[in-house]
């Protein structure tokens, strides 16, 4: 099949060569003229393009657009190549955009005769060897037209052990792609699928650290006046190696993960991860998997504490920790330490 890649960074450019590996032609832009260049040399697309009209120019009707650009700037990017499109031609939004967006432009695309596809696609910058986990919203025959692609770029079946009990030629869940439902489903999994990342992710940390401190016993002076004192430090001797941990972990363990597999990788690198100044970013989703949580009026007391740590992370707790300070010094004239 043809398909103009808009956005071929790290993401967008794996992509593109996994589906051009398998002879499809993919047309890529960028912005930037030497990022198209250096992707062309690179081999992860059969073609830049100069231009948004440009990419157009270059597919065959009905042509297929997907986007891989931040989701900030979908409407934009839809916006401009409207003009150049033609009736049933076909965006594919494969970033990490709010599934409410996703149904407000598929209704406004339909309005000029353009389908609109949500993809929410996972696997990082591993993809390119791994495959991407494909969470699809859209119309059914669009979704159906659109196979080939998305199992390309899907793991396969073999990326996991079948599940007991399913048999016969392989779902395409089990391929690692599904078309969840109508627009916006797709992002809808997506973002709950990142809610639930945050709260992997942040379990593992909470463990780890709390290995990480086994050996608060042997710092007993280091403790100061105004801080309870560790009770029983000798139930608290422990050095752990935690690179080694997380190793042994992988294997057998019941909380075997692949984000525990990168978490190895990591200590095993830098085993007191010294490379990191531990402000963790957000993109959107944990919030936006928390409102759904509000909205819905369903608990989601893992996946809130796992978004607000990363609030945290980031300092945002400091004015709340001063306020605390300072009543504490209110209340009995104790001073920090
Ligand atoms: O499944 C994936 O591959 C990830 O979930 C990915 O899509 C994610 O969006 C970013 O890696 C960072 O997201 P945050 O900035 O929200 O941590």
């Amino acid at each position: 099949m043809e398909l103009g890649m808009i956005g071929i960074g790290r993401m967008g450019a794996n992509m593109a060569q996994r589906l051009v590996r398998d002879g499809h032609k993919v047309v890529g832009y960028a912005r930037t003229a030497k990022t198209v260049q250096d992707r062309v040399n690179e081999g992860a697309i059969t073609s830049g393009a100069t231009s948004l009209e440009d990419v157009v120019k270059q597919l065959s009707e009905p042509r297929i657009l997907w986007l891989m650009v931040p989701a900030a700037s979908v409407d934009d990017t839809i916006a401009q190549l409207l003009p150049h499109l033609s009736p049933n031609d076909i965006i594919v939004d494969g970033g990490n955009s709010h599934y409410q967006d996703d149904i407000r432009r598929a209704e406004e695309l339909k309005k000029h005769q353009i389908h609109y596809v949500d993809c929410g696609t996972s696997g990082g910058v591993w993809g390119l060897e791994r495959g991407y986990c494909e969470m699809i919203g859209g119309e059914d025959e669009i979704v159906a037209y659109l196979d080939p692609i998305f199992k390309r770029l899907a793991p396969g079946v073999e990326a996991a052990g079948r599940t007991e009990g399913r048999t016969g030629e392989p779902t395409t869940a089990e391929q690692g792609y599904l078309h969840c439902g109508p627009h916006g489903a797709g992002h809808f999994v997506k973002m709950v699928h990142n809610g639930i990342e945050y709260g992997l992710m942040a379990a593992y940390a909470e463990g780890l650290n709390v290995l990480r401190h086994a050996n608060i016993g042997k710092k007993q002076h280091l403790v100061d006046a105004e801080t309870a004192p560790v009770q029983n430090p000798e139930h608290y001797q422990y050095d752990m190696n935690l690179a080694d941990i997380t190793e042994l972990w992988r294997r057998g363990s019941v909380v075997s993960s692949w984000l525990l597999d990168l978490s190895a990788h990591a200590l095993m690198q830098s085993p007191d991860l010294s490379n990191f100044n531990g402000r963790v970013a957000d993109s959107g989703e944990g919030r936006w998997t928390v409102k759904a949580a509000i909205d819905e009026g369903v608990p989601a007391h893992v996946l809130s504490a796992a978004l607000y740590d990363r609030f945290e992370s980031r300092n945002e707790a400091e004015f709340a920790n001063k306020i605390l300070s300072a009543m504490r010094f209110e209340f009995g004239g104790h001073h920090e330490r």
